[in-house]
């Protein structure tokens, strides 16, 4: 085990980060990270419309900058003792591709074309469908394929998006010989596959997003699938029937790869999985806990022995699906589709006189960075009341409990005195208040929740929203140490694929990082949010009531 290396490759948003682990530990020994050049550019994208694409290359370039920095940052690392490479991304986030599993956008004809591109998570143009596949699926007279995935299917998954797509864009549903997740995509090319056909698909991607089940032999049936499309149901035989866990091996590092990256064939490339299930892995997820990867959007994660949950359906979260975490477990995720993303919208709507104003651009980015630390400062002075502003975290939808893309946002509340860091406030209280919906739909539904892990990006940056979050829950907020969870995750997943540790728990334990701060809840804020919790339920029942 020792100097035996691997390399997790934790696909974000916004950006790629690749970390150098030593196995005998999970000690960090380099790290780099990839912003998308195109993506940050605001290419493929629009907001209006909720429309998020990202280029195949902008993944490609990342994957190389990153691995060959790690690798250059680390001389004392052997090529030829990095044993293993692990990749998790965002999901569902699917792009359409030819036979050779080769995404359209890098070929002939549909290089501009967003349509060919990965469809990102949020991007949620797929609403319309999302919303017909749960109509039919409660009334078709077969089975209802979204039972395992909260009972509700949501535009951020596979069928709806390829559904879209295949509608709105002839060119693509005539082009598209198969759709492939990120996630199964880049391992895919690392191995130097040429054959869509024969490439190991995600457990955890299919489980969860994509309807598959082993129960009723896979995806869902054609016939079901043909009552949207007949090219859905034509698209059935050219996806896939079996799926793999993360800690299977996908195959080896191809020679092109080893040449391009300075490493060596001998390294085994695993089986891709979704950054929030790696991420869960990372920060040492076990039964009973709720770990809560909270960065522009969050993922609510659990493991549950299969015996505990039995023939239980959990209603409304985003699946319950073998595996898709650690293996021979049941792997649970919900979450929300903003959580640092609806502060960033306050940040971008405080910032907009700034930013049409003639001011130099170093002077507009130093306030920008400058904003969500200072609103923080102020909104925490603030005394919790009853008569505070409240507001919905449902900016960019709701993903659970019970999935609707289409509701909006509200405040109410606002007077004459409500000045931007009593909105923060709100806009703080009330992602901790979605966080409250997700927890209590997990107990009402009989999983037991005895602690609560914080990662990613807010939980590292904000001590005011994680106290808050200790509040509204009620409950001690324990927060990882490892600032690369995800790739960590994947690193472990890594080490398993490559024959280093047995198996995942076994990895776990050796690769941790630990836990470096716990957040307490203060009894008087409890009690005070118990009542503002009211108002948010109020004020959700009333928009989800006017939304069409
Ligand atoms: N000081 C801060 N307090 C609270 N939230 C923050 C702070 N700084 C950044 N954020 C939020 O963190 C989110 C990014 O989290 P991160 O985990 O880095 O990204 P990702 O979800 O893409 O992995 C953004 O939505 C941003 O609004
Ligand atoms: O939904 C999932 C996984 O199921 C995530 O990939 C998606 O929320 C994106 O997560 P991040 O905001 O990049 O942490």
């Amino acid at each position: 085990m020792k100097n035996q290396y691997v390399i997790g490759v934790d696909y974000g948003t916004d950006s790629v980060r690749s970390v150098l682990i030593d196995t005998s530990n999970g000690k960090e020994i380099s790290q780099s990270v990839f912003y998308y050049p195109r993506w940050k550019a605001g290419k493929y994208c629009i907001p209006a419309k909720n429309q998020f694409r990202q280029h195949p290359l902008d993944y490609l370039e990342g994957l190389e900058s990153t691995i060959k920095d790690c690798l250059a940052k680390a001389p004392s690392v052997n090529p030829s003792s990095v044993k293993g490479i692990s990749v998790d991304t965002t999901g569902s986030t699917p792009v359409a591709v030819d036979k050779t599993g080769t995404p359209l956008a890098l070929t002939a004809g549909f290089e501009e074309n967003p349509n060919a591109m990965f469809v990102l998570w949020k991007d949620h143009t797929s609403v319309n469908e999302a919303a017909e596949i749960n109509q039919v699926s409660r009334t078709w007279g077969g089975i209802d394929y979204t039972q395992f995935e909260g009972g509700i299917y949501s535009s951020e998954w596979f069928w709806a998006k390829i559904l879209h797509i295949t509608r709105e864009d002839e060119s693509i549903a005539t082009s598209a010989y198969s759709w492939m997740e990120h996630c199964d995509w880049i391992p895919a090319v690392l191995i130097g596959s040429d054959d869509v056909d024969a490439v190991k698909r995600s457990r955890c991607a299919a489980g969860h997003k994509a309807m598959w089940h082993e129960s009723w032999g896979g995806l869902p049936s054609e016939e079901y699938l043909g009552k949207f499309d007949s090219r859905l149901a034509a698209l059935r035989s050219r996806l896939f029937e079996d799926t793999y866990t993360a800690d299977v091996s996908m195959g080896n590092l191809c020679q092109a790869w080893a040449d391009k990256l300075g490493l060596t064939t001998d390294t085994i490339i695993s089986v891709g999985t979704f950054d929030a299930h790696a991420g869960a892995v990372g920060v040492e997820i076990e039964s009973a806990t709720l770990v809560k990867v909270m960065g522009t959007s969050t993922c609510d994660m659990m493991v549950a022995p299969f015996d505990e949950i039995g023939d239980k359906l959990v209603r409304g979260i985003c699946g319950q699906v073998d595996g898709s975490i650690i293996p021979g477990m049941l792997g649970l995720e919900a979450g929300q589709s903003a959580f640092g993303d609806l502060l960033a919208w306050f940040k971008n709507l405080t910032m907009w006189s700034v930013q049409n104003a003639d001011i130099a651009p170093e002077i507009k980015q130093q306030i920008e960075d400058s904003i969500i630390v200072s609103l923080s400062k102020a909104a925490s002075a603030i005394p919790i009341s009853e008569k505070n502003v409240v507001a919905l975290d449902w900016v960019n939808g709701r993903r659970t409990p019970d999935a609707n893309q289409a509701l909006k946002g509200a405040i109410i509340g606002l007077g004459m005195g409500s000045d931007a860091p009593a909105i923060f406030r709100a806009m703080v209280e009330a992602i901790c208040f979605g966080s409250k919906a997700i927890v209590d739909r997990f107990k009402n539904e009989g999983v037991d929740i005895k602690q609560i892990v914080g990662m990613g990006g807010v939980a590292k940056k904000s001590d005011f929203v994680m106290q808050t979050l200790a509040d509204v829950l009620d409950m001690p907020v324990k927060i990882a140490t490892s600032e690369q969870a995800p790739a960590l995750g994947a690193a472990m997943y890594a080490a398993v694929a490559a024959g280093i540790h047995p198996d995942v728990n076994t990895a776990v334990s050796a690769m941790g990082n630990g836990f470096d701060k716990t957040y307490f809840p203060i009894a008087e804020n409890v009690a005070l949010y118990a009542k503002l919790y009211q108002k948010y339920e109020a004020l959700g029942a009333f928009v989800e009531s006017q939304t069409v």
